[in-house]
């Protein structure tokens, strides 16, 4: 690539801690070769309305430890037509950009195959969520800091839960995985995680039978808190759903907290600064060797590329081993 190339950069849909991290490492890998970046703002409103800045390392020197990101991010509904593509791809054309890098989930990277059919330019996704449900990849960025943030919340219920003896239902993201729930589950030390991969939730009445019993067993022996992790989306009414009937039909009163997009937020841990910062540099690198239509992951400590199209073809699952090992090791 030669000095007047230009690399395209956006975040798009739920923001994740260490998304800025990934931002600083592109521009500085990008300002190495000296290649111009083009920070586009609002996710992909931002091709759409042509709203951009050029982002050179003093932008990025302050911003490695900083939650949210500094290009701001959006879900854009006009880029699920043609309307909307033409835009941005016209945008794209004006500005002779080259390649554009996209800092998103799935959604995101499919926005980026609808975008190829108007515009040839070089595609490159990282893979910034919460969730952790992008396949190819063992980590997305902001998942590990994602846990650790909804973890100390649920030490901090767990306080007061325990003064009171009280059984809680803690409610936590993730969308339609239970990455998060599973993960921060286990290392809270919840005593019972509801999610997609061990609940049964097309009989929620015998599924309730069992939580209650398993709650008065607990409760008999010794009285003490009892923490239920419930992933959001799984619960059929939701988690107040939950708790309402717990109480109706079981006389087990249950308090509701819904962690909700404090696990969004926060400055990113060292796990997710080092990772999204390896992340942008490998894009960059795969950028210069001409590479496209790829999503940078790690694999086994190592980046890798994997084809867009692979990367979502199916949402990751949570591992297997952990659903076995906690259903071992407590019921539920
Ligand atoms: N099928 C699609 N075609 C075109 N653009 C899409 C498509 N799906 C998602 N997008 C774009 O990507 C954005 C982010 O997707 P979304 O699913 O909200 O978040 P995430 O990227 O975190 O999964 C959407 O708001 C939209 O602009
Ligand atoms: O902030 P919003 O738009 O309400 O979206 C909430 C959703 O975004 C997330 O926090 C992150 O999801 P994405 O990364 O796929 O956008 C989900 O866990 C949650 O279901």
């Amino acid at each position: 690539m030669t000095k007047s190339k230009r690399i395209a950069l956006l975040t798009s849909g739920g923001d994740a801690p260490g998304m800025n991290a990934a931002i600083r490492g592109v521009v500085l890998a990008c300002e190495k070769h000296d290649v111009q970046v083009y920070g586009y703002l609002q996710g992909y409103n931002g091709l759409i309305d042509d709203n951009y800045c050029l982002l050179t390392s003093d932008d990025v020197a302050q911003i490695v430890h900083l939650g949210g990101t500094i290009l701001k991010s959006a879900r854009c509904p006009q880029m699920c037509d043609d309307d909307g593509l033409k835009q941005a791809a016209t945008n794209l054309m004006k500005s002779k950009i080259d390649a554009l890098i996209v800092i998103g989930g799935d959604g995101s990277f499919n926005g980026l195959l609808a975008l190829k059919r108007f515009w040839p330019g070089q595609m490159l996704g990282l893979p910034g969520t919460i969730d952790n449900d992008l396949d190819n990849t063992d980590y997305t960025i902001g998942f590990s800091t994602a846990i650790n943030t909804a973890l100390d919340a649920i030490d901090k219920i767990r306080d007061t839960a325990q003064a009171f003896d009280r059984v809680f239902a803690i409610e936590l993201m993730g969308r339609h995985s239970g990455h998060l729930t599973f993960n921060t589950g286990i290392a809270s030390g919840a005593e019972h995680i509801m999610s997609f991969e061990n609940t049964n939730v097309s009989d929620t009445d015998k599924t309730l039978s069992e939580l209650a019993q398993e709650i008065n067993v607990i409760k008999q022996k010794r009285n003490r808190s009892y923490v239920i992790v419930v992933a959001e989306n799984l619960w059929p009414g939701g988690v107040q759903t939950l708790a309402t009937q717990l109480k109706q039909s079981h006389n087990i009163d249950c308090t509701v907290c819904v962690l909700g997009h404090i696990q969004r937020g926060g400055n990113p841990d060292a796990k997710d600064r080092v990772m999204a910062t390896r992340m942008g540099v490998a894009a960059v690198q795969a950028v210069l060797l001409g590479e496209t239509d790829k999503m940078v992951g790690e694999v086994n400590q190592e980046m890798v590329l994997v084809p867009l199209k692979t990367a979502i073809q199916q949402t990751k699952a949570v591992n297997s081993h952990l659903v076995e090992m906690q259903s071992t090791i407590l019921k539920g």
